[in-house]
């Protein structure tokens, strides 16, 4: 039985007549009587008296006619549901984001879906690279963001934005004052970084060794926070990422060192499982994220 039949069925039994059936259902004479003998066949029963002069329902075919208009009732109602579950978007959100992601870019985004999107919960998890990584591979978090890029076959991992990365030291740094400065000028320095495991480590590692610098102090902090305020306090140098700095620099608490012909470049991404490209939430939180990067 299709739901076509229930519905020509239905029409028929309202209007009595083949050809205006017909005319109403946009479909021709014989797809009408079609669907009705299909109907009397899969019923076993006759469900109209048919005569010259008139079309007039059987006992068993108002017996149908009460459970057609039922089940034709609930289809529309399922479809309608349906749909509209599709389109709300509401309820749990668990955000995963690396220390500089959570704390300086999130926010803004955040304000943005939660104006759009009142009714989602949004949690917020800050873990370095490793964890958001990790969490997202376990389902423990929706989507996840990451300083850098990474292989990862089984995730979908798509960089959103590019980040400039500068080499800073407290205000009064002997080299503050230099007009520009090479790198193997800083051989001699301390460095300050994140943890083993921090895209922020990676990335310093990364620039290091391109630029064939040796560290020989180093000093290991799970806090941007914590780095800024010791670099303040003129225990090293630290490369951070432009907008965790923004105030300090602005206030010309830390100093941005002017290195010779050097852009450090890092892209940002976002990052969750192929399950979770169907989750309304999810897909909620990426367009608005993609608006807003396509804006800046
Ligand atoms: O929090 S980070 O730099 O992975």
């Amino acid at each position: 039985m299709q739901l076509e039949e229930l519905k020509t069925f239905v029409t028929l039994a309202e209007v009595k007549n083949f050809t205006k059936t017909a005319d109403k259902l946009l479909m021709s004479q014989p797809t009408v009587s079609l669907h009705i003998k299909n109907l009397e066949k899969e019923f076993n029963t006759e469900l109209f008296q048919r005569s010259p002069k008139f079309l007039k329902i059987t006992p068993s075919g108002q017996l149908l006619l009460n459970r057609a208009k039922e089940i034709i009732e609930i289809y529309d109602r399922a479809k309608q549901e349906i749909l509209e579950y599709h389109h709300k978007i509401a309820g749990k959100l668990t955000i995963g984001a690396s220390y500089t992601i959570g704390e300086y870019i999130l926010p803004s985004l955040l304000f943005e879906l939660q104006r759009k999107y009142p009714a989602l919960e949004i949690e917020i998890m800050i873990g370095n690279r490793e964890e958001i990584l990790q969490s997202v591979r376990q389902f423990r978090i929706d989507i996840g963001f990451i300083e850098g890029e990474a292989k990862e076959n089984e995730l979908h991992i798509i960089p959103f934005m590019e980040e400039e990365f500068l080499v800073v030291s407290s205000s009064d740094h002997p080299l503050v004052h230099k007009e520009k400065i090479n790198f193997s000028e800083l051989i001699n320095e301390t460095w300050l970084s994140r943890e083993v495991g921090s895209g922020n480590r990676d990335f310093l590692m990364e620039v290091l060794a391109k630029n064939g610098l040796k560290i020989k102090s180093l000093l290991t902090m799970n806090s941007i926070q914590a780095i800024k305020e010791s670099v303040i306090n003129g225990l090293g140098l630290s490369l951070l990422a432009q907008n965790s700095i923004k105030r300090e620099i602005a206030h010309r608490y830390l100093a941005v060192l002017p290195i010779a012909q050097q852009s450090f470049k890092r892209s940002f991404s976002y990052v969750y499982s192929p399950i979770m490209k169907n989750n309304k939430n999810v897909e909620a939180f990426i367009l608005v994220l993609e608006e807003q990067w396509k804006q800046t």
